[in-house]
C-alpha cells in the first residue's frame, strides 16, 4: 500500500466517510470484479479475527462448533415453505459440475438451515439427545438485489456466525432464545458498540420463525443496522425435517429449535460507531495493534533512543501487547496521520527527555496525553487502555441515546427518523404499521423494546389512537 496521505472526508458526510476509510484505513479492497464480493486487506480481517475470538469464546461457553457443507441439494432446500419462499430470489445455484449437468441442482447456502437439519434428523433419536447447541462461522451467499455496501450488505457473507439450538420443549427454545441475546449482548459490550433489542414485527420475521428478535444499532447517519438477529423457529422446521425424539415415556416428539446469526456487520458497526475525521478508532479488545512507539530522533542521541523504544517493545511484547515499534525514516508527525488512520488506541512516544526523566508519553487514540513512569509502564498502559475502552463505550452510548426521541405525534416522529429513530406508541396493527411507515418515510423496527436507554410505555397508538406500546421507528441499511 503506497502510504496515502489525503485527508478523510468529515465523519457527518458518513456515506462518503465509510466509503473512504476501508481503503485508507486498510480494511477491505472493493475492486473484485463480482458485485457484492470484497476482500480482506489484511488489517480489516486482523480485526474480524479479535471480534470473532471474542464471539467463539463467547459462543463456546455452551455451544460446539462445527461445520455443514456449503452446497444444499434442491429437494432439500424445497421442503420448508415459508422459507424458500423468504429465500427463493436470494439464492445462487450450483448446476453444472464441470461439463456435466447436475441431476440435482445444488444451492450455496444462504443461512444453513435446509444443510443443518436433515443431519439433526439423523442424529437426534432421543430426549437424551437434548439440548443439542451447534454453530457454525462460515461464508453464506445472498443474491441481494439492494444496494449491496461493503460489511453491511454483501452477495458473500464471509463471516456468519449461525448457531443452530434443538430443544424439547417449546419453554427451553424460548429460553435459549434469551440466552443468545444476552451472548449478544456481552459480545458487542466488548466491541464498546450499544445496543436496542427489539421484536422484529411479523412480516419482517425469519422465513419459517415463529417470531424474530433483533439487535439494531444506530449508525452516524441515524439509519438503524441490524447486527444479530435471534429466531425462535417453534417446531416449524421439525415437523419439516422430520427431527423427532423419543420422551421419557418412549412417545416420539417433534423437538423445538431456534438459530442465531451475526455476520461482518459487527466489524461495519465498530468502524462506524467509533470512528472519527482522522479515521479509525478502535476498541483495544479488537485492535490488530494495541501500541505503537514512535521514537522522537533527536540528534546525536538517535541510537540510545532507538535502543530505549526497542527495549520498551520487547516489555509490551512480554507482557502480551500486539506492540508495533515505526522506526521508518519519517517525521513523527507522518507516523502519527499514519497509525491514527488505523486505529491504533494508544500511541507511545520516546525520546531524549523522556529518557533522561526515565519516563515515557502515552497518547490514546481520542487525544488524552499521560506521561508514565517507565518502571511500571506495562501496568500504566495497561489503565491507559482500560480507561479508554470504557471512553469509547460512554461516548458510543450517549451518541446512540442523542439519536433517540420519545414521539407523540406523526409529525415529530417524521421529524426524528431523519436524524435517527422515534419511540412511538404502537397498537400492533399491521395497517396501523402501514399508515406510520407512509407518514413518516421510515419503518417499524420492532415493539417489546429492551435497551437501558429507552423508558418503555403504553399509551394510545399513534395511528388510531388504540391501545398501544412503544415501539422503533427508523430509516434501516
Ligand atoms: N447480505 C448481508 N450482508 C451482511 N450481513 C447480512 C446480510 N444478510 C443478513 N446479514 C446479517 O446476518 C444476520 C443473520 O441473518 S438472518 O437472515 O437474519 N438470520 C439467519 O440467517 C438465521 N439462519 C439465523 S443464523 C442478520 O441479522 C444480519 O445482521
Ligand atoms: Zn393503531
Amino acid at each position: 500500500m503506497e502510504e496515502d496521505t489525503g485527508v478523510l472526508p468529515r465523519k457527518d458526510d458518513f456515506s462518503q466517510w465509510y466509503n473512504e476509510i476501508l481503503w485508507r484505513a486498510e480494511i477491505m479492497d472493493v475492486r473484485y470484479p463480482v458485485k457484492g464480493l470484497y476482500v480482506w486487506y489484511p488489517h480489516g480481517f486482523g480485526i474480524r479475527k479479535r471480534a470473532y475470538g471474542i464471539l467463539r469464546d463467547l459462543m463456546d461457553r455452551d455451544h460446539a462448533e462445527t461445520m455443514f457443507p456449503l452446497l444444499i441439494p434442491e429437494t432439500e432446500f424445497m421442503k420448508e415453505a415459508e422459507h424458500i419462499k423468504g429465500f427463493e430470489d436470494e439464492v445462487y445455484w450450483v448446476t453444472h459440475g464441470g461439463r456435466n449437468e447436475l441431476d440435482v441442482p445444488l444451492a450455496l447456502r444462504p443461512t444453513s438451515e435446509t444443510a443443518i437439519y436433515p443431519m439433526y434428523s439423523l442424529w437426534i433419536r432421543s430426549h437424551t439427545d437434548l439440548p443439542l447447541k451447534l454453530y457454525q462461522i462460515v461464508n453464506t451467499f445472498r443474491y441481494e438485489t439492494k444496494h449491496t455496501r461493503p460489511l453491511i450488505r454483501l452477495r458473500e457473507i464471509t463471516s456468519f456466525k449461525e448457531a443452530h439450538t434443538v430443544h424439547a420443549t417449546w419453554e427451553e427454545a424460548a429460553a435459549q432464545v434469551e440466552v443468545a441475546l444476552g451472548l449478544y449482548r456481552e459480545f458487542y459490550d466488548s466491541l464498546r458498540v450499544p445496543v436496542i433489542v427489539s421484536r422484529r414485527p411479523a412480516w419482517d420475521k425469519f422465513p419459517g420463525a415463529d417470531y424474530t428478535i433483533a439487535v439494531d444499532t444506530i449508525m452516524p447517519d441515524g439509519k438503524t443496522l441490524q447486527i444479530g438477529t435471534v429466531h425462535m423457529l417453534g417446531d416449524h422446521f421439525s415437523r419439516t425435517y422430520d427431527i423427532t425424539y423419543e420422551d421419557a415415556n418412549g412417545e416420539r416428539q417433534y423437538a423445538y429449535q431456534t438459530c442465531y446469526g451475526i455476520s461482518e456487520r459487527s466489524i461495519a458497526a465498530v468502524v462506524s460507531v467509533h470512528g472519527d475525521d482522522k479515521g479509525l478508532v478502535l476498541p483495544p479488545e479488537v485492535a490488530p495493534i494495541e501500541v505503537v512507539i514512535v521514537p522522537i530522533i533527536v540528534g546525536k542521541r538517535r541510537e540510545e533512543v532507538l535502543a530505549a523504544a526497542g527495549a520498551l517493545q520487547e516489555e509490551f511484547r512480554n507482557a502480551g501487547f500486539a506492540v508495533k515499534l515505526d522506526d521508518r525514516d519519517m517525521r513523527p508527525g507522518a507516523k502519527y496521520y499514519h497509525w491514527e488512520m488505523r486505529g491504533v488506541p494508544l500511541r507511545i512516544e520516546v525520546g531524549p527527555r523522556d529518557i533522561d526523566a526515565n519516563t515515557v508519553v502515552a497518547v490514546t487514540r481520542t487525544g488524552r496525553k499521560t506521561t508514565l513512569d517507565r518502571r511500571g509502564v506495562v501496568e500504566g498502559v495497561c489503565s491507559v487502555l482500560a480507561q479508554f475502552g470504557e471512553e469509547l463505550s460512554q461516548a458510543a452510548r450517549q451518541a446512540m441515546a442523542a439519536r433517540i426521541a420519545v414521539t407523540g405525534t406523526l409529525d415529530e416522529a417524521a421529524a426524528a427518523v431523519k436524524t435517527g429513530v422515534a419511540v412511538v406508541h404502537w397498537c400492533g396493527s399491521q395497517e396501523c404499521a402501514e399508515k406510520i411507515e407512509a407518514a413518516v418515510d421510515a419503518s417499524i423496527l420492532g415493539s417489546d423494546i429492551r435497551s437501558d436507554l429507552i423508558a418503555v410505555s403504553d399509551g394510545p397508538c399513534i395511528a388510531c389512537g388504540g391501545n398501544g406500546t412503544s415501539a422503533l421507528v427508523a430509516r434501516t441499511y
